[in-house]
């Protein structure tokens, strides 16, 4: 058994501390608020973000960050993308031995385009770095926790750190993959918020399931030619953390993504939308990011352009839909990624 440290105590970050402290891992979960590392270590719950869920006894909680440090064979980072370098930087304060780190982020940070293994090791020594592995894949946290079934990939060049990654998660409701594919796993986890920002909006105009099979899948078509042009195995984004994830994000209730472009189809404005969600929306960023990679490796990605028109630039859904169903004719297979 492992002492495992999971920074991030927000949807994902309980679930996955769940999960590490049912397989019987030494769990501590590190909140930056005082009052929900309480909630969680005294209480058993965390209303907000996973509310009428009881959260295992033998998982404990902190807001110290020496303590959460200090307790690590093995580090969880489930921060939401904007606060990952803040939390590495402070990580980086006290660590004094190299470990494996592992993230379940999903997003790309913009104007930088760093993806978030390298976000990471912008921030941490290699002193302190043994490997970074992504854990990444079809899986949403109010699932997890009711033990439905879910199956992720876990994604380092070393397939060994990938391999411990994958002993210390899988249990008989959660199944993990290695892939040695980190960039392809990364973006595919990514850049499917922005394509399912989109299926929430093509629900909330009220369009129905032959639109959202479209976004699904000439999503994947963008998605993966950006990606292959970035250095990932085309066969990754068939998988777990490209298709699958694609497909959960699209069309479940669950997803933020979904839900905030789901508003912003109904009309709402960005702003209002996400003051409503209260949760993070990563696809949010990410399209920024998303639409500056499309310009930079020159790959043509009409729905993530389309709602970026969107979201920055206040043009109607409806408007952009139209743009994008009369753009100029193409074949299906254009022959590239
Ligand atoms: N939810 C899910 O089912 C899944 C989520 N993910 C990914 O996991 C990541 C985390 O998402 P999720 O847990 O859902 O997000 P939530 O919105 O549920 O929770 C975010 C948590 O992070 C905390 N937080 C925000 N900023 C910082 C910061 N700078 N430093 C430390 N803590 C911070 C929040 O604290 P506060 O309450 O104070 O705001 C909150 O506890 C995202 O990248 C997401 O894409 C991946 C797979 C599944
Ligand atoms: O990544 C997820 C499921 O795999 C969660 O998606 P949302 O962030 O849209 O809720």
């Amino acid at each position: 058994m492992s002492n495992v440290t999971v920074f991030g105590a927000g949807s994902w970050g309980t679930a996955l501390a769940t999960v590490l402290a049912e397989n019987d891992h030494n769990t501590l979960l590190w909140s930056h608020r005082q009052d929900q590392a309480d909630e969680i270590h005294l209480k058993h719950t965390n209303e907000k973000y996973l509310p009428g869920t009881v959260l295992p006894t033998n998982l404990k909680a902190t807001s110290n960050m020496d303590e959460a440090v200090a307790h690590a064979e093995i580090i969880v980072m489930a921060v939401p993308t904007k606060g990952i370098r803040e939390t590495c930087q402070k990580i980086m304060k006290t660590l004094d031995r190299k470990l494996i780190f592992v993230h379940v982020s999903k997003g790309i940070e913009p104007d930088t385009l760093i993806r978030i293994s390298n976000i990471m090791k912008e921030e941490l020594d290699e002193s302190v770095v043994q490997d970074v592995v992504a854990l990444s894949g079809p899986s949403h946290a109010e699932e997890v926790v009711k033990h439905h079934p879910t199956t992720v990939a876990s994604a380092c060049e070393n397939l060994e750190s990938a391999a411990i990654v994958q002993d210390l998660f899988m249990n008989q409701y959660f199944r993990v993959y290695t892939n040695e594919d980190i960039v392809g796993v990364e973006l595919g986890g990514a850049l499917k918020n922005v394509i399912a920002l989109g299926a929430g909006v093509s629900d909330g105009i009220g369009f129905g399931d032959n639109a959202k099979a479209a976004l699904i899948t000439r999503g994947l078509a963008e998605i993966s030619r950006l990606g292959v042009k970035m250095g990932a195995n085309p066969l990754t984004f068939m998988g777990l953390a490209g298709m699958g994830d694609l497909i959960v994000t699209c069309t479940s209730v669950h997803s933020r993504n979904w839900r905030a472009g789901n508003l912003l189809g109904k009309g709402l404005k960005l702003d209002e939308v996400l003051e409503q969600m209260g949760m993070v929306v990563e696809g949010v960023r990410t399209t920024k990011a998303a639409h500056q990679l499309a310009a930079k490796y020159d790959v043509s990605m009409p729905i993530t352009e389309g709602l970026y028109e969107v979201l920055f630039e206040e043009q109607s859904p409806k408007e952009i839909v139209e743009k994008l169903m009369l753009r100029m004719k193409k074949t299906e297979m254009d022959g590239k990624y």
